[in-house]
């Protein structure tokens, strides 16, 4: 045929089928070919590691705008997607949610030998199982209800008096705020609170802050782990694994108290309790001591720089919105007033406060990429195929930033987007500052408990106000895993004492 031999025929026909199968099917050249656009070069090795901006959230902005709803970098040799917007990450993480479960490995817990333990991190039927686990027993713990309130109703006590005690001396109060947030995570998991001066708490709240301060850096080892070598500890690595055996050593003290504790009594009772029923039944578990130590550093470090920090934004931005504390403080004394607590059953009465801590959550965005995924197949996102094993950043901020869903005033702080026109809470399905889907954040209803049990009593008794007249604090933020404000005073004014209110 065409005077060819039969073997030169055959070769031909081989290498145009092969060619066909490799540009039009093959997983590789369908992603190669399919790719999200990448919109900075990667450098051989380094990726685009070198190109990313200390705080990305504009470059990502920019990058959106330009690039569309996904987009690629490379951190070393691996592929990162992307995904932005409303409809593509509820695509990314809720329709086709089931391949994007995963999560990639962390170096931080490599170097703790807990790669593949506890919850956060973990990836397939043990992730399962320990957030199966967790959820149940903070159910059983009367999640969002009474025991669960009535816990963080004791630490509020103890943080109103802790202000009070300032005496409206101007003060940083966010580490105050922290450690009172870490209490309740630490009373759930061990039964007890601490003092504020306790030197073990105070090292497991140091630990979650440094933690969060140098995952950064640290996480480009996750990608190029020779970097975990150079002088000086430059890539945070020491620092990271000083920072998680600090925590890991704050719990093992009470590892032992709980064989002698109540099941219910406290997290740790309660998971090993569920473990002896299911090895009794004969079933087979992951529930272990190391999957439990991993799911209590999990939870110390998901669980309390996001909420205590959520809290301090949304005390800056009263600073920089005095009127919007005038009808806290309205709505407060109408509803509530100062003869008792606030409690839950008050949060439907004080829509006004509700819009004001959804609006900080929504400005503030503390976690704005969320926490990577990792896709476990090829998926078909948009017009682009995300190959099996790239890294995934659902970034949050660029919804909770949208123009298009809050306004062309998306950056300003303005509660009165999340109110309807007859002053009833506003539901916003954009509203997702604890991401969406199966993976979702497993404290989101924690957290809903604390902000509001914490800002309705800070709001009841005090008045907020500058250091000092025309001292307005900067909205500048420290960036870690989380959005953390930068340090700042407030003078903390006892709405108990005479004058202060009308003053
Ligand atoms: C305002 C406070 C909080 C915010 C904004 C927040 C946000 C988030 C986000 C965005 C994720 C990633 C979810 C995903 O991958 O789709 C997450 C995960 C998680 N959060 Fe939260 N969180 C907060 C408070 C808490 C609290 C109080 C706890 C614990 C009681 C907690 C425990 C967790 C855990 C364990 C995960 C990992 C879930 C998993 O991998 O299955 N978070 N959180």
């Amino acid at each position: 045929m065409f005077g060819l031999d039969q073997t030169t025929f055959m070769s031909i026909t081989a290498a145009l089928l092969g060619f066909f199968y490799y540009v039009l099917v093959s997983p590789a050249s369908k992603s190669r070919q399919k790719l999200p656009p990448c919109p900075a070069r990667p450098w051989p090795l380094l990726g685009n590691i070198t190109s990313l901006e200390e705080n990305p959230r504009q470059q990502f902005k920019q990058w959106h705008k330009q690039h569309g709803d996904l987009f690629s970098i490379y951190f070393g040799n691996t592929l990162v997607v992307v995904v932005n917007g409303y409809k593509m990450i509820r695509e990314s993480l809720v329709s086709k949610g089931n391949a994007f479960l995963d999560r990639p490995p962390m170096v931080a817990n490599d170097l703790i030998g807990m790669r593949d333990a506890g919850l956060a991190f973990n990836c397939g039927p043990a992730w399962k199982e320990a957030r199966s686990t967790t959820m149940l027993i903070l159910k059983e713990f009367g999640l969002g209800k009474d025991t669960l309130a009535q816990r963080v109703q004791e630490e509020v006590n103890y943080f109103i008096e802790k202000l009070a005690d300032l005496r409206g001396e101007a003060t940083d109060i966010q580490y105050i705020i922290h450690i009172s947030v870490s209490n309740v995570i630490a009373s759930i998991i061990v039964g007890k609170r601490f003092s504020y001066d306790d030197a073990r708490l105070k090292k497991a709240v140091e630990s979650v802050v440094q933690l969060a301060s140098c995952a950064r850096e640290a996480a480009a080892i996750n990608y190029l782990p020779v970097l975990r070598y150079l002088p000086g500890d430059m890539f945070n690595s020491q620092r990271l694994l000083q920072a998680t055996t600090t925590m890991r050593d704050f719990f093992a003290e009470f590892f032992s108290q709980s064989e002698v504790d109540e099941p219910g009594e406290n997290f740790i009772s309660s998971y090993k309790q569920k473990r002896e029923e299911k090895l009794k039944a004969g079933e087979t578990t992951s529930l272990s001591d190391k999957n439990l130590m991993k799911t209590l550093m999990d939870l110390l470090g998901a669980g309390t720089e996001t909420t205590s920090s959520t809290i301090s934004w949304c005390l800056l931005y009263i600073l920089h919105h005095p009127e919007v504390q005038l009808k806290i403080h309205e709505e407060l004394d109408q509803v509530v007033g100062q003869n008792r607590k606030p409690n839950l059953d008050d949060k439907p009465r004080l829509p006004y406060l509700d819009a004001v801590i959804k609006e900080s959550q929504r400005l503030a965005s503390v976690v704005p990429f969320s926490i990577m995924r990792l896709a476990s197949k090829d998926v078909v996102l948009g017009k682009y195929v995300i190959p099996e094993g790239t890294s995934v950043i659902p970034n949050l901020d660029s919804v909770l930033h949208d123009p298009e869903i809050w306004g062309s005033d998306a950056e300003d702080f303005r509660p009165e987007r999340f109110l309807n026109s007859d002053g009833t809470v506003r539901h916003r399905e954009e509203f997702i500052p604890f991401s969406v889907g199966r993976r979702n954040c497993l404290g989101m209803s924690v957290a809903q408990t604390e902000l509001f049990l914490f800002l309705s009593a800070m709001f009841q008794r005090f008045k907020f106000v500058l250091p000092a007249p025309g001292d307005l604090p900067s909205l500048k933020e420290t960036f870690g895993l989380t959005a953390v404000p930068a340090a700042y005073k407030v003078r903390c004014l006892d709405r108990l004492q005479e004058n202060v209110t009308k003053s």
